[in-house]
């Protein structure tokens, strides 16, 4: 069963035998509703845009968060634990505004439970991600695989970008079901990431900013993420999509207060705006780049379904 954006697929792509037809087929493995729009909503909607198939496989429901909306702080894990569900409906709205029509959870909504930052209790939470077996959790994931046959994965790297739990795991389900899936094995597999020219560039450029989301920060280094500009393999310029993943992170308004770096971001004056996301090649070979650093501009590069329209369409 699924709910919300889950139960419709992009009819248009899906023969009435029920496969998948477009040429172009991408999975992104999530571990919370949210992490979809930060890391990767421009990307996902770029493509979306273009006809591509996009996956998208969230592995939680993200009961454990904060809630930054007042009027809902009862639903906390603490509370009602009510939360999830809540996540559900919010992660509706993103996909809506990203144009994402095929969103499941790993297993099923429910399957597996937000474990909470490392090393907290919740860690301990029978259905906690965090405690799932890898074949198990790999096995579910491995059957999207299948269903779908992407050419393209899209995960976290071995640190799960930050260092949370299930970010760590998601990239451990995904890497094992990439492993199981044989030859129907995606051809290429991404990790997202930063690169710290990047976050460099933003310091320079918020440093006299009032709202500036490096406040406190003094070198690039002491960020809990970013990585060298030579690990990184594919710029993706989703310019023309920042506003859509703006409406994507306005309706994840229990994760993202109206003070978050993410807005600031929005208005960011290098131009590094939320529309530009990076990626580093785990698995694949590398397509054709540009640019000083020869990066990728499409996911799809060297592949025999490449996009043939310009970057950025
Ligand atoms: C982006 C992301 O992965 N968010 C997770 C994360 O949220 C953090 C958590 O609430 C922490 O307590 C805050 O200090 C921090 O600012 C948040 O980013 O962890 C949550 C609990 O596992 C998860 O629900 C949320 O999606
Ligand atoms: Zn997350």
């Amino acid at each position: 069963m699924r709910v919300g954006c889950h139960a419709v697929r992009t009819v248009a792509r899906v023969s009435a035998a029920g496969e998948i037809t477009a040429a172009q087929r991408i999975m992104l493995v999530h571990a919370h509703p949210d992490d979809e729009t930060i890391g990767t909503g421009a990307t996902m909607a770029r493509y979306a845009a273009a006809g591509a198939h996009v996956t998208l496989v969230t592995c939680t429901l993200g009961e454990e968060g904060e809630i930054h909306v007042p009027e809902l702080t009862g639903l906390a894990a603490g509370a009602a634990d009510q939360l999830g569900g809540y996540r559900i409906a919010e992660l509706d709205a993103a996909c809506a505004a990203l144009g994402v029509t095929d969103h499941r959870f790993l297993g099923g909504a429910g399957r597996f439970r937000d474990s909470g930052m490392m090393g907290l209790p919740t860690n301990d939470h029978p259905r906690a991600f965090w405690q799932a077996d890898l074949d198990v959790a790999a096995g579910l994931l491995l059957d999207v695989i299948r269903e779908v046959r992407p050419q393209v994965l899209v995960t976290y790297d071995p640190n799960g970008l930050y260092g949370h739990p299930d970010h760590i795991q998601a990239h451990r389900v995904a890497m094992r079901a990439h492993q199981l899936a044989g030859d129907l094995a995606p051809a290429k597999v991404y990790w997202t990431a930063v690169p710290r020219s990047a976050l460099a560039a933003g310091m320079e450029a918020f440093a006299r900013s009032s709202d500036n989301p490096f406040a406190g920060i003094d070198n690039v280094d002491d960020l809990p993420f970013g990585c060298p500009d030579s690990e990184i393999a594919a710029r993706i310029d989703a310019e023309k999509f920042a506003e859509a993943k703006l409406a994507a992170i306005r309706v994840h308004a229990t994760q993202i207060p109206p003070t978050s770096w993410l807005y600031s971001l929005a208005g960011d004056p290098t131009g590094q705006s939320l529309g530009v996301e990076h990626y580093r090649l785990a698995m694949g070979e590398k397509g054709p780049g540009n640019g000083p650093n020869g990066w990728e501009e499409d996911l799809f590069a060297g592949l025999d379904v490449a996009m043939t329209s310009p970057a950025g369409a």
